[in-house]
């Protein structure tokens, strides 16, 4: 981390003299570091960029809570590395003419979308659906869910804990975080909706029915997830 501090000194005083925006390229193979890099980065510009606290969420607090929200949706456990990004991402921060952090912007590119719907063991699925099935039981009886290892999304992989990673308080932890950055308890019901509503869709089993080239569902099973994905979806 030495290294990339110093770079980071020396690019944050090019910016302020010169008036010229910098970048950092992190980049390496999956497990090397970079998402603990770039958030090692990202604390440091806050505390260089940040400003006095007035009560509230602050700007820099909006930018480091980005990240467990962009992690419980797009990070997974593979067999490198239990905290996997299955996405790329361009972090924009934009400081003003003192040097305090003004803005941010993120733009994510490439998300695995393969692996919502296919997993190999031992990985996981995205970190979501399982901090979702950990859910207080008010927020499980509301989505419908039940243990993990029921969902077909989720059970096609012998794993469905990650050693030192609670599902439970990881679900609380990005609920807060989505309220630090700004988003409204009900745009997080309508995400968590359309999150609960994929594994029910997942459960979704057919059979041959009696016209010709038709299907129909298998079982009550079956009906019960359709139900519930259609119900959620609808006030999604
Ligand atoms: N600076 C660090 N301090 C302590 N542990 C670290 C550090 N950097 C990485 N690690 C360890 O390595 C693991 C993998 O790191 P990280 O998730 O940042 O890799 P990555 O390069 O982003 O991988 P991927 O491309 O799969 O997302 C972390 O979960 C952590 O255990």
């Amino acid at each position: 981390m030495y290294l990339h501090s110093l770079m980071f000194l020396t690019g944050n005083r090019q910016m302020m003299n010169e008036g010229k925006s910098n970048s950092i390229l992190v980049s390496g193979e999956s497990g090397a570091g970079k998402t603990e890099t770039t958030k090692l980065l990202m604390r440091y510009l806050a505390f260089l960029g940040g400003r006095s606290k007035t009560g509230g969420r602050t700007v820099e607090q909006q930018v480091l809570e980005s990240n467990p929200v962009l992690e419980a949706f797009g990070n997974a456990k593979t067999v490198r590395n239990n905290n996997s990004s299955r996405f790329g991402k361009f972090v924009e921060i934009q400081f003003d003419q003192s040097g305090k952090i003004s803005g941010a912007a993120i733009r994510t590119y490439l998300l695995e979308r393969s692996r919502v719907c296919q997993i190999n063991s031992p990985e996981r699925n995205y970190h979501c659906f399982y901090f979702l099935c950990s859910a207080p039981s008010e927020d499980i009886k509301r989505y419908k869910l039940g243990d993990p290892s029921s969902f077909h999304y989720l059970n096609q992989s012998s794993c469905i804990k990650v050693d030192g990673m609670s599902d439970a308080e990881e679900y609380l932890a990005t609920r807060s975080a989505m309220n630090t950055v700004g988003i409204t308890e009900q745009e997080q019901e309508a995400t968590f909706r359309v999150v609960a509503a994929v594994l029910h869709l997942g459960n979704l089993n057919f059979v041959k029915g009696r016209d010709a080239d038709s299907s129909v569902l298998k079982d009550e099973k079956a009906k019960f997830h359709l139900n519930a994905a259609a119900e959620l979806l609808m006030y999604a």
